[in-house]
């Protein structure tokens, strides 16, 4: 009998998408029809026609990149009893929470992420869990320390019953949680679980209302005279597992790393960084997994699942650098009417991006090797880069392979020396090695520098979703989030490290490039959207037209682009089991998001360019659910507004679409001689309209109240933009 082989821990699955290939080559080639046939007759038309070529060359650019991206999607199967045969021992894991403001991301959140943490299958002398608090708040550390006597009950509790979510926020609030047929004892437990829970969520609201049960003396005493962005660092080991023993509860600790008004701390990037060295010289694990604040473990084998991937490499060449969970969100609205569930976008897009040369690390829900976060390359040993870092880390590195167990108390300060803001002056920190600055996504930032050292990375999507977290509500988080990512992605893209200049150096593979070019071109694509959305609008007033004539064949091309394309981008959300609302509810605000949170970001990245003004991370305000009360609210869904001149463009586009629609039906010409066969055809006004029910959310903006209408001060520098074009779209017209 032959001796088996190890079984395999996992299977990589490509996706058979023939049909949609297909299709997707045939709009690629209407597409390039239309711009070869506005080409070659340039001569016979306006200017019009010439922007509308323009626009629509960038739209089949666009195109290519995400039909390359989608060409060959892939998945990964796992086989977490095959890890627990295979491998009697397995690796530490330290696990990372960043939380920045105790406002913004409410302690309790920040409790239930760190709890499931804590109750995950998985040995828990393996792991420890730093949370990095950027916000240096007392009561982020008060609501830490009663959660960990709580987790002391909720830990055995959830082993014991193989409870499934483990965020306790969550299991209470499920209906099913407690079903009848079930044991006295359970039922006794469960009923002692869920006092003690709310009794922990009691002392925490109280706390934060500012009933604070603590002086700020002992264990608080460094919190005295705390100032946000000038103090010391300050470590607290929560809870030690001291005993070692595996069903106890995990280290937890906690780490408000120093911050100087002299030194740039880096946001997110910075905050990691100081997690990755203080957990070095504590527990030093070789496999880091990190979340923010609001995702907690929704399924607590995510860890055994990614330990598949992680330990499962047969040759170098499948080697992962790390392991990305897809991004889902609690408490999702029905039918995604902010369009920021990113449900097809993982799905298609996503995958593609797992077929190429993996996905790109998402900032939350990820597994790394702490030696690619060093700055390892797949064929290193050891570490390399200038002795100023192999001083500072190969000391931290080193020290992995002796894993003799001592107290964490023991390294307090040699942790708080790593955690200090002068640590990382004149060393690679930031460059080459850990989290990478200069991008307010240093998540997509730090996987594209590992992907351009050769690695490649792995997609884990178990059943029920790895994480949950908190999808932002309502118009201005949303749109202040989509700014941050394309300000940050066109950060990365005017870098030196531009996926263009990997590629050139050969490690990142092409169609790896062209995906991160799809993603960092969000910014610029706000530019052509926003004046093909105009164009309807100004071929209108102006009597003249850009799309070719009913009786032109060019026409069906145009036509049936529109068609096909709607028609295929509805298929999609439909095969991934969405609705055609949650469909129509994404393709309008993508245009929303492209046309205005987009717009300023790319404003702010050509303001940091010139030195005018630099970028931060505005941090995207958490609620525990956005169901409670909104979902018997018939405005749940409805776009809010604010002030922030973010909603200008967007209220610009309406306006000018509204008065062009008027135009045409009141017959008012603004005395223009009607061009006859030169003027605007149905084609145009159908264009209009379907603008204007793009901009349908800013329509109920004009007439709504409180924060669901558009405030009037943008109201007035819209209706000025508008009048500024309707007048200028005349005035070009009659010289
Ligand atoms: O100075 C800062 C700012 C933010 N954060 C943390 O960063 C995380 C993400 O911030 P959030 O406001 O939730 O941003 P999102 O847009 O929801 O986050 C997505 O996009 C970010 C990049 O823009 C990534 O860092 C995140 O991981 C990714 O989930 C949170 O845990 C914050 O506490 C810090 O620790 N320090
Ligand atoms: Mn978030």
């Amino acid at each position: 009998m032959a001796i088996s082989a190890p079984l395999a821990l996992y299977e990589r699955v490509t996706r058979k998408n023939t049909i949609p290939r297909a299709v997707e080559l045939t709009i690629l080639f209407l597409l390039l029809s239309l711009v070869a046939y506005r080409l070659i007759s340039l001569q016979d038309h306006g200017f019009t026609w010439f922007l509308a070529f323009v626009c629509e060359s960038w739209f089949a650019f666009t195109w290519v990149l995400s039909v390359s991206t989608k060409w060959t999607q892939a998945d990964y199967k796992t086989y977490p009893e095959h890890l627990l045969q295979g491998k009697p021992e397995l690796p530490a894991v330290d696990m990372f929470v960043t939380t920045a403001d105790p406002v913004l991301e409410p302690p309790i959140l920040t409790v239930n992420t760190v709890l499931s943490l804590l109750a995950v299958d998985y040995p828990a002398n393996k792991l420890a869990c730093y949370v990095s608090d950027d916000g240096g708040s007392p009561l982020t550390f008060y609501s830490l320390m009663e959660a960990s006597k709580f987790a002391k009950l909720w830990v055995p509790f959830c082993k014991k019953y193989c409870i499934e979510v483990r965020a306790p926020f969550r299991y209470f609030s499920g209906e099913s949680s407690l079903s009848r047929d079930v044991s006295l004892e359970f039922q006794q437990e469960w009923k002692k679980m869920k006092d003690e829970y709310e009794e922990l969520s009691r002392k925490i609201e109280d706390a934060t209302n500012g009933l604070m049960p603590f002086e700020l003396t002992g264990e608080f005493a460094d919190f005295s005279s705390i100032q946000r962005t000038n103090h010391a660092t300050i470590i607290k080991v929560i809870w030690e597992n001291k005993e070692g023993v595996a069903n106890e509860v995990p280290h937890l600790i906690y780490i408000s790393r120093e911050k100087r008004p002299k030194y740039p701390h880096h946001f997110k990037a910075g905050a990691m960084n100081v997690l990755t060295r203080v957990s070095g010289v504590m527990s030093n694990a070789p496999f880091m997994l990190n979340v923010d604040c609001d995702m907690y473990i929704n399924n607590p084998k995510i860890f055994l699942h990614a330990m598949c991937l992680l330990l499962g490499a047969k040759n170098k060449d499948t080697d992962f650098a790390y392991v990305q969970s897809p991004q889902c969100f609690y408490d999702g609205l029905k039918d995604d009417p902010f369009g920021n569930q990113l449900v097809v976008l993982f799905e298609y897009l996503g995958r593609g991006i797992v077929g190429i040369q993996g996905p790109f690390y998402a900032g939350t829900g990820c597994f790394h090797k702490r030696k690619v976060i060093y700055g390892l390359s797949p064929n290193d040993e050891e570490i390399k880069g200038s002795m100023e870092f192999t001083k500072s880390a190969g000391q931290i590195l080193s020290s992995m392979k002796t894993s003799s167990p001592h107290e964490l108390s023991s390294s307090l300060e040699a942790a708080k020396q790593v955690a200090g803001c002068s640590y990382e002056y004149g060393t690679l920190w930031g460059r080459e090695v850990g989290w990478i600055y200069g991008s307010t996504t240093e998540d997509v930032l730090t996987g594209l520098t590992i992907h351009g050292r050769g690695w490649k990375s792995a997609y884990c999507s178990p059943n029920p979703p790895a994480f949950l977290g908190c999808a932002p509500s309502g118009g201005p988080a949303i749109m202040t989030q989509q700014k941050r990512w394309t300000t940050g992605l066109l950060e990365i893209l005017f870098s030196r490290r531009s996926p263009f200049f990997l590629a050139l150096q050969g490690k990142l593979q092409f169609r790896q490039c062209l995906a991160y070019l799809w993603l960092m071109l969000w910014g610029l694509r706000s530019i052509p959207e926003l004046c093909y959305a105009i164009l309807p609008a100004y071929c209108i007033v102006t009597s003249s037209h850009f799309l070719p004539k009913v009786g032109e064949a060019a026409f069906f091309i145009a036509a049936a682009i529109f068609i096909t394309y709607n028609l295929y981008t509805l298929s999609e959300y439909l095969r991934a089991g969405l609705s055609v609302r949650a469909w129509w509810n994404n393709q309008r605000m993508w245009r929303i998001n492209a046309t205005t949170a987009w717009l300023i970001g790319t404003f702010s990245v050509v303001l940091k360019m010139l030195g005018i003004s630099d970028t931060v991370f505005e941090v995207t305000p958490k609620e525990q659910s956005t169901n409670e009360d909104d979902d018997h609210n018939a405005n749940a869904g409805r776009l809010t507004f604010d002030r922030s001149p973010i909603f200008i463009s967007g209220t610009t586009i309406l306006l000018v679409n509204l008065t062009a629609l008027a135009v045409r039906l009141l017959g008012v010409g603004f005395g223009l001689v009607a061009r006859g066969e030169d003027g605007p055809g149905i084609g145009e006004v159908i264009c209009s309209v379907w603008v204007v029910l793009l901009y349908w959310a800013f329509f109920r903006g004009l007439f709504g109240k409180g924060k669901y209408g558009i405030p009037s001060s943008t109201l007035y520098k819209a209706g000025a933009l508008a009048a500024l074009f309707v007048h200028f779209s005349r005035w070009t017209s009659m010289i």
